[in-house]
């Protein structure tokens, strides 16, 4: 079987490399891009389809191997990578060329021989320059005998370098790890580096020996010269959330379903959690006591679900930002008397971002002013339609307090756990992730871990997180010792030699001096990532970067608005940037202030925030700053379309970049008659200049931006004043400034090219 590359082929036929994938597309090939390799098969079909409209194509579709095959020689017109290629792409012939140059012209009849004849006659002169194979052989061959003294000096080390060249068999494939430099490649493939550099020279890539060259690069030189690239997978044991929680289907079994409770505040989340325990587990349990560990696994018609103890979105995004992805079920807690709320439409949110299917239960129908037909209209305009609405979202009501409807939304559950096909393999060592750990005086470190494939047994070795050790005695959600815990059980173990943090994932191994080992080598990377605060998440300015490394298609974002009318405008015309092949995906977009849930979600997403005419308040900013998630804020939308799309093009202007100096407090206010407004501020953090830009923030939306008119300290002008001092500040053209409103200041700073 032969292959070349769309542009390759589209290439020889002298038509686009976007027509090419028009065709195969509309023939049924799935082709990416104009690197795409096409086989024989399509490399068929195409010609038949090219070939109708443009009858001299025959002779410009050529195949490169076919060709080699052929030793086609006699192309003229053909570009000097093409040619290069032939030679370079016949190992076998060349090999076998090289020990009988001599000879060559008797042993190779036909075609060859013509050519070689006729190289012959020129003595390696220019007719045949433009055709490499012609050439070499001439070189070969005749060097020393035709041309002048120097000159045949010249051929005859060419020809000596030439044969050096040949004798060198090219080997069937190579293995890569990652990158190659130019020189690295060339001692893989046993040729010189200049070879390679010049045909990267003919593909218009001026290369030097220690660039390096991409996988993609590599495959199309290897692909030139006939040998076959594969790759090394460099298997790290220390990394083994690298390898997600691979089920094995020929002895996976289903497990329970994993469920986290999410909604607004006060809808009924800790009630419902607690009714659903108490109806469950106690009565299926006789005696047991309940112990909070996190988790807890109750009985329904025969069948486990397990529940995390810990109801919320925010809970359920910071384990997620961490990387564990425990959850399979969300349940959308919405009281029928108070409808969908903020914090309802963010837990929507967060559970779409995790792909995550939801159920909603309306909650509190026993209240005389419920309304769940109302909470239906409303989450239908979020897009959760009922099925009776025609929609494919399950919908309970019940009465967390009363205990009305638990049952039906455990069936729902289940119900949905059955379509889903939760599985994992019991038979396996144990793999999953910890929900809470905390140090007990007593015990030493303990953590309820949720084992999610596998089994997990009392002596394992174990390795969770950054911590290590074997699991000494193992507790279940009723407070029982117990030997072993499946897939999808909750147990709180002791036996490791630190605390690990919740979202840590856990692995079990066989033995105990690997656990260690890996549990060392973990404990060390995470002391040095925490040092580096290299920045892992995506910001705008290394935006183009990963969109041109190939990293990004989507890129996520946040938005949040003073009102809903900007959120709405600020969100379709980000949809509306049109940048080729990157699609902007909106995660969750709200009004108010930036939160601690917005960015956590953010991390978990790996998204940028958009804030126009809000501001994050200080816990915001600095959980923000720990989590390097980028925050932009704008006062024009266009500002930030523009600065979006930019971005994302590349173009981003980084030279001068806002640095936030100081946070003032207005503790009261004064109105002085040709004056204005002073407000009478306490430095809270950092300090404040004279000429600093200020935003005075309120309930955390921006009221006014613009700059510092007058800073006093007393009656005496300032020109800065620092933390913990007060002062009386007056604003540019704006008086409107109110006791508990915010200042920030913040000046322009020049960004030092990297
Ligand atoms: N009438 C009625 N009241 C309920 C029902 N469910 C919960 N409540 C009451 O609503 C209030 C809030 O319930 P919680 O369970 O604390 O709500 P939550 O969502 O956990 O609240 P946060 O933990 O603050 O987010 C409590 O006073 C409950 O007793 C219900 O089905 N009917």
């Amino acid at each position: 079987m032969s292959k070349m590359r769309v542009y390759e082929y589209a290439k020889d036929n002298s038509v686009s490399s976007k027509a090419v994938i028009e065709k195969l597309e509309a023939l049924g090939f799935n082709v990416k891009s104009h690197m795409s390799v096409i086989e024989d098969n399509a490399i068929h079909q195409l010609n038949k389809q090219f070939l109708k409209k443009k009858p001299s194509a025959e002779v410009q579709t050529v195949h490169p191997k076919k060709k080699n095959a052929e030793g086609t020689v006699t192309q003229p017109t053909k570009t000097k990578e093409k040619q290069t290629s032939h030679v370079a792409a016949a190992p076998e012939k060349r090999q076998h060329q090289a020990g009988k140059f001599s000879s060559s012209s008797q042993k190779h009849g036909g075609e060859n021989q013509g050519n070689n004849n006729r190289g012959n006659r020129t003595g390696g002169g220019s007719r045949f320059n433009e055709n490499g194979s012609a050439n070499r052989r001439n070189n070969s061959g005749n060097g020393g005998r035709r041309g002048g003294r120097a000159n045949g000096r010249r051929r005859g080390q060419v020809s000596a370098v030439n044969r050096q060249k040949m004798e060198i068999k090219l080997p069937d494939k190579i293995m890569i790890s990652g990158s190659l430099t130019v020189g690295q490649f060339a001692e893989k493939i046993g040729r010189p580096s200049t070879d390679i550099i010049k045909k990267l020279m003919a593909l218009g890539v001026m290369a030097t020996k220690n660039q390096d060259l991409d996988k993609d690069t590599i495959e199309l030189l290897a692909g030139d010269y006939g040998v076959a690239v594969e790759e090394e997978v460099i298997v790290d044991e220390a990394d083994f959330e690298a390898d997600g929680l691979e089920i094995d289907e020929k002895t996976a079994v289903i497990r329970p379903p994993v469920v986290t409770i999410m909604g607004h505040v006060d809808h009924g989340k800790t009630t419902l959690l607690d009714s659903i325990r108490h109806t469950k587990v106690t009565a299926g349990e006789a005696g047991g006591i309940t112990q909070h560990i996190g988790a807890y696994q109750v009985v329904h018609e025969g069948k486990r679900i397990t529940f995390l103890d810990t109801p919320g979105h925010a809970a359920f995004t910071t384990m997620r930002a961490r990387g564990a992805e425990i959850t399979d079920i969300t349940v959308l807690v919405v009281a029928a008397d108070d409808g969908v709320m903020p914090q309802t439409i963010e837990a929507i949110h967060h559970a779409r971002a995790a792909k995550v299917p939801i159920i909603v239960a309306v909650n509190k129908i026993d209240k005389p002013n419920a309304n769940p037909d109302h909470v239906m209209q409303e989450l239908s305009e979020q897009g959760l339609v009922p099925e009776d609405w025609g929609g494919d979202t399950i919908f309970v009501k019940i009465s967390a307090k009363q205990g009305i409807g638990i049952d039906d939304l455990l069936e729902m559950i289940l119900l949905v756990a059955e379509v889903e096909e939760f599985k994992a393999n019991p038979d396996k060592l144990a793999r999953g992730a910890v929900i809470e750990a905390q140090l007990d005086k007593g015990k030493g470190p303990i953590a309820t871990l949720l084992v999610q494939n596998g089994t997990l047994n009392v002596g394992d070795p174990i390795v969770v997180g950054s911590t290590f050790g074997r699991v000494r005695a193992m507790v279940n959600d009723l407070g029982r010792r117990v030997k072993k815990a499946g897939p999808s059980t909750p147990v709180e173990i002791t036996g490791l030699n630190n605390v690990p943090l919740a979202g840590d994932q856990f692995i079990v191994f066989a033995d105990e001096k690997k656990a260690r080992q890996i549990g060392e080598i973990r404990a060390e990377r995470a002391l040095i990532t925490e040092r580096k605060e290299t920045t892992t998440k995506v910001s705008l300015d290394d935006l183009f970067e990963k969109i041109k490394e190939g990293e990004m298609k989507e890129i996520n974002v946040v938005i949040k608005a003073d009102v809903q009318g900007s959120v709405e405008a600020l969100s379709g015309s980000l949809r509306k940037i049109d940048v080729d092949g990157v699609k902007i995906n909106i995660i969750h977009e709200g009004v108010g202030g930036i939160s601690e849930s917005d960015i956590i979600l953010a991390s978990a997403s790996n998204a940028i925030i958009i804030g126009f005419n809000v501001r994050p308040d200080n816990h915001a900013k600095s959980i923000a700053e720990q989590e390097k998630v980028d925050i932009r804020l704008y006062r024009v939308i266009y500002d930030a379309i523009d600065e979006m799309e930019a971005a994302m093009k590349g173009m981003l202007d980084p030279e001068f970049k806002e640095v936030v100096i100081g946070q003032l407090d207005v503790r009261t206010t004064f109105k002085v008659s040709k004056i204005g407004t002073i407000a009478g501020c306490y430095v809270t953090d950092g300090r404040i200049s004279r000429d600093a830009g200020i935003r005075l923030v309120r309930n955390g939306v921006v009221v006014y931006e613009g700059h510092v008119d007058t800073l006093k300290r007393f009656k005496d002008d300032a020109k800065e004043v620092k933390q913990g001092f007060e002062c009386g500040v007056t604003l540019e053209n704006f008086n409107d400034i109110k006791e508990g409103d915010t200042m920030e200041a913040y000046v322009m700073e020049e960004v030092k090219p990297k």
